[in-house]
């Protein structure tokens, strides 16, 4: 109780500090001067499109770890602003679709002009966009994408830590109020997903409650007997994507069920923490 009570004392700046630094030790202040560079944007420019996006070298590879060879119905359930989305769009095979779904109809309509105008028409043809709530969508449909991108909202402590009145509001309950987002998000793409399907979750956070820990509560509620889904080992091809983009894709560290892409260690790039699910068989039971 004594530890529950003084963890709930941390907040505002020097509450972050104390929570981050006990997470990350010597680290932290090397990971805090790592945000304060430049990052690590590269032009994706999809040929035929009229406009290039920039986004982060981390997220190019984070779209570029969801396997598409074979896929036909495919699903990026919290797309805006839309970079992954674009990853995504430009290495999908011919006859796939991709539905590109943002909750926000502010955010929403950010996406469709992103798909609009950084896609060629070939492709943007192929792309639905859609404003829906992604952690209700399984109460409508089930089993019925072949490939998931859940790249979820998070505590984002890089945009945290550049703007005083995030840093000066934080707390850890707000870490809480994250997660609770992220299991909705997370069970109902596991939900969506068909069997044989590839899942990608993703999260630019630092907290591992976020990244492992989502993984770790869907071992629980999904996998009990280990045989309902597998981890995947990232395999990106970078090919894929070489007629869009001059980039050196940055490298990865392990954790317990996933990837980080660490700033400190990657001149810049990330943070992105990414797991790959292969479901192997329908959880028709757990609906
Ligand atoms: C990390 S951002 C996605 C970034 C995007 N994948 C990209 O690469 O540009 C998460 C997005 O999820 C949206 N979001 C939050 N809750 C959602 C929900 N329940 N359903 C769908 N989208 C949601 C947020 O508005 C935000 O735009």
């Amino acid at each position: 109780m004594k530890q529950k009570s003084a963890k709930n004392k941390l907040s505002g700046e020097a509450g972050f500090e104390e929570y981050y630094a006990g997470l990350y030790g010597e680290r932290w202040q090397s990971i805090k001067e790592s945000f304060a560079g430049e990052g690590s944007a590269v032009e994706y420019h999809v040929t035929g499109a009229e406009k290039s996006y920039f986004l982060d070298s981390a997220s190019v590879l984070a779209a570029l770890c969801l396997p598409l060879e074979g896929a036909t119905d495919i699903l990026d359930l919290c797309a805006a602003p839309g970079g992954k989305t674009l990853v995504l769009a430009s290495r999908m095979p011919v006859d796939a679709n991709l539905s590109s779904n943002e909750r926000s109809p502010e955010r929403k309509h950010r996406l469709s002009v992103v798909v609009e105008t950084c896609l060629p028409t070939s492709i943007s043809e192929r792309v639905k966009t859609s404003c829906s709530d992604g952690a209700t969508w399984c109460t409508r449909q089930s089993e019925c994408f072949d490939r998931i991108l859940l790249d979820a909202p998070c505590s984002s402590e890089r945009h945290v830590i550049a703007d005083p009145k995030y840093l000066n509001s934080w707390s850890p309950s707000r870490i809480k109020t994250v997660t609770t987002e992220q299991w909705s998000l997370l069970s109902s793409a596991y939900r969506l997903l068909s069997p044989e399907g590839i899942l990608l979750y993703s999260t630019c956070a630092l907290c591992p409650e976020e990244n492992d820990g989502m993984i770790e509560r869907l071992y629980k509620k999904f996998n009990k007997e280990g045989d309902a889904f597998a981890l995947m080992s990232p395999a990106p091809d970078l090919s894929e994507i070489s007629d869009f983009a001059q980039i050196t894709l940055p490298g990865f560290e392990q954790t317990k069920y996933g990837y980080m892409i660490m700033p400190d260690k990657q001149n810049g790039a990330g943070p992105i923490y990414f797991s790959i699910i292969k479901k192997n068989k329908s959880c028709a039971k757990s609906l």
